[in-house]
């Protein structure tokens, strides 16, 4: 039986090793530098053999994808895995005929599609051409402004939950907490509660939730599989998925199996709440969230399962609430004069509505339009979606003869799209002093806008794949704001390593495709994402703006 394995593994590898070297051996050492479809464009040398400029780009890379831009301009040729070349692209005019005005010759890359279709399945990150159009069409109600309105009843109880369990675990006095567990967990809550109805129980302190501490994981599982990502169309188009399986169990990458647990963790737990939810439409005992999603399942055909949109909320939980958190946290005045705005609507709302002020006044809950329109609050939160991006690169193939510049958009030419690091660095208008203006977001580079669908920024990029959710994601992170800041003062870990006080405690902020909070040694170890804050309650002398 053993020898039977043995070589049933090398036949599977050696099958694959030839398919390897047929395709990229003449990329690597055979094809000639003038072929290169490529060779007019200025870039940077190839750095390694077989990684080319990936690792500088991918691995803790924001001053090289910074450099990048600076040295070459808005159009640059790298080296990415295996011999083959790619445009990095930045230039606003550029990106706008790649993602807006030419989206049909620059789609998405067969490795971003079928490495979602193993993770999501059938949804619509994982679809292409009319499928996508179909999907998108769908679900777009679902996102729609009528629909805002009133979710955030919905996710207002959560954020208030969220506030309760952070309040209960700190000292009288305060002290310090992770606070990237409690944003995703409550992350988590709003998208399953607000799109399904159904709570995953994800903020009860005790409780560890399998398919929370799944989504959790998924991110940093697929980043330390970046490198493998380019054989994934090879690997799919050649092998069954019960040879994929196999070769998962014989290989020693540990991540491999790793993120195999996860997506069967969540396949397990989304077709559960799916079924649960059919049968609750189906027969409703109770009042259940109207779901388009599900009760459309069958307009879709068997392309695109119910069970592939709730498995798609994986995807989303960015929770980008730390990073506001982050920057509120080391900028004290921004805090307190965000924190005033907030007391003002919430106090002005009251006495409008003739609602009796009970308890505190941070009880009180705005309403969408109020929520929505608060000027420095939506600074805050733009500055924090500028500077934090959560994915940093996203990928393209030109599939056919592009109008712009012709004979530089190159069929088969594959491009990565980065949102201007120049611009994302640019901090300066986030000021400091209390009059300072958060977020003068400077959308455009000469003169010329970026094409993104929010603020002009690229962070949920722009067209017909831009980030359907994103309307979703700009309220889910100004009610947390909203919520915690009412009462709560955040600022940056103060824990030191000595008496001296020599070693600050130091959150980093690492870009590894998705740029992630570390804390650098003694203290972290690099690499595991938390975001730990020092955290009190608020005191009325310090903490305003009077
Ligand atoms: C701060 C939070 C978020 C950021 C920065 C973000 C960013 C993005 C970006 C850049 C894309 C394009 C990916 C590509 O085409 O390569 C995308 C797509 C998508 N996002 Fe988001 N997203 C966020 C939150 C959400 C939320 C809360 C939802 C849903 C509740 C959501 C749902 C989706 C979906 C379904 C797609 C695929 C759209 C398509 O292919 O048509 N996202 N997002």
């Amino acid at each position: 039986m053993a020898a039977l394995v043995v070589i049933l593994a090398s036949t599977v590898l050696s099958f694959l090793l030839w398919k390897f070297t047929t395709h990229f051996l003449f990329f690597l050492f055979l094809r000639p530098p003038s072929h290169s479809p490529l060779k007019s464009i200025a870039g940077p040398n190839k750095e390694h053999w077989l990684k080319g400029n990936y690792h500088r780009i991918f691995q803790d890379g924001f001053d090289y994808n910074l450099q990048l831009a600076q040295k070459y301009g808005g159009v640059v040729k790298i080296h990415a895995m295996l011999g083959k070349e790619q445009l990095y692209v930045t230039d606003p005019l550029a990106l706008h005929y790649i993602v807006v005005k030419e989206q049909h010759i620059y789609t998405e890359t067969d490795m971003f599609i079928m490495g979602n279709k193993l993770i999501f399945g059938e949804g619509l990150i994982s679809t292409l051409g009319e499928q996508h159009k179909k999907q998108r069409k769908m679900l777009n109600p679902v996102f729609s402004l009528a629909n805002m309105r009133e979710l955030l009843p919905v996710i207002q109880p959560i954020a208030f939950k969220m506030r309760s369990v952070l309040l209960s675990q700190l000292p009288t006095d305060g002290g310090e907490i992770d606070v990237l567990p409690w944003m995703s967990r409550g992350t988590l809550e709003y998208i399953s509660q607000a799109g399904l109805g159904y709570t995953f129980n994800a903020l009860e302190p005790i409780r560890s939730h399998s398919f929370a501490e799944a989504v959790k994981n998924l991110a940093p599982a697929t980043l330390k599989l970046l490198f493998l990502r380019p054989f994934v169309p090879l690997i799919v188009r050649n092998l069954s998925v019960y040879w994929r399986n196999k070769l998962v169990d014989w290989s020693p990458v540990q991540p491999l199996r790793d993120l195999r647990r996860i997506v069967e963790i969540m396949d397990e737990a989304s077709r559960k709440i799916f079924f649960e939810k059919k049968a609750e439409l189906e027969n409703p005992t109770t009042e259940v969230i109207d779901n388009e999603a599900i009760k459309n399942e069958g307009n879709l055909g068997d392309r695109m399962k119910g069970k592939d949109i709730i498995q798609s909320c994986g995807l989303n939980v960015h929770h980008r609430h730390f990073s506001s958190l982050y920057i509120l946290a080391s900028k004290r005045t921004v805090q307190a004069r965000l924190r005033s705005e907030l007391r003002r609507a919430k106090l002005d709302y009251a006495a409008s509505r003739h609602i009796p002020l009970d308890g505190s006044w941070n009880d009180i809950e705005l309403p969408y339009d109020v929520l929505m329109s608060l000027p420095y609050l939506d600074a805050v939160v733009r500055e924090t979606l500028r500077v934090y991006p959560p994915t940093s690169l996203l990928s393209r193939t030109c599939e056919d003869a592009s109008e712009w510049r012709p004979e530089r958009w190159l069929s088969g030419s594959p491009a990565r799209l980065s949102q201007d690091r120049e611009q994302q660095k640019l901090d300066g208008t986030f000021g400091d002093g209390a009059e300072g203006s958060a977020g003068a977001t400077p959308g455009n580079r000469g003169g010329v806008k970026y094409p993104g669908v929010y603020a002009s920024m690229m962070t949920f990029l722009g067209g017909g794949r831009a980030c359907i959710g994103f309307k979703f994601a700009e309220m889910e992170i100004k009610q947390i704001i909203t919520t915690l800041i009412s009462s709560m003062h955040f600022s940056l870990p103060s824990l030191r390593d000595d008496e001296q006080g020599n070693n600050k405690k130091e959150i980093y902020w690492k870009m590894n495709g998705l740029q992630v909070p570390v804390v650098q040694p003694p203290f972290g170890d690099g690499k595991t994402s938390q975001v730990p804050l020092d955290i009190r309650v608020v005191r009325e002398e310090e903490d305003f703006v009077h």
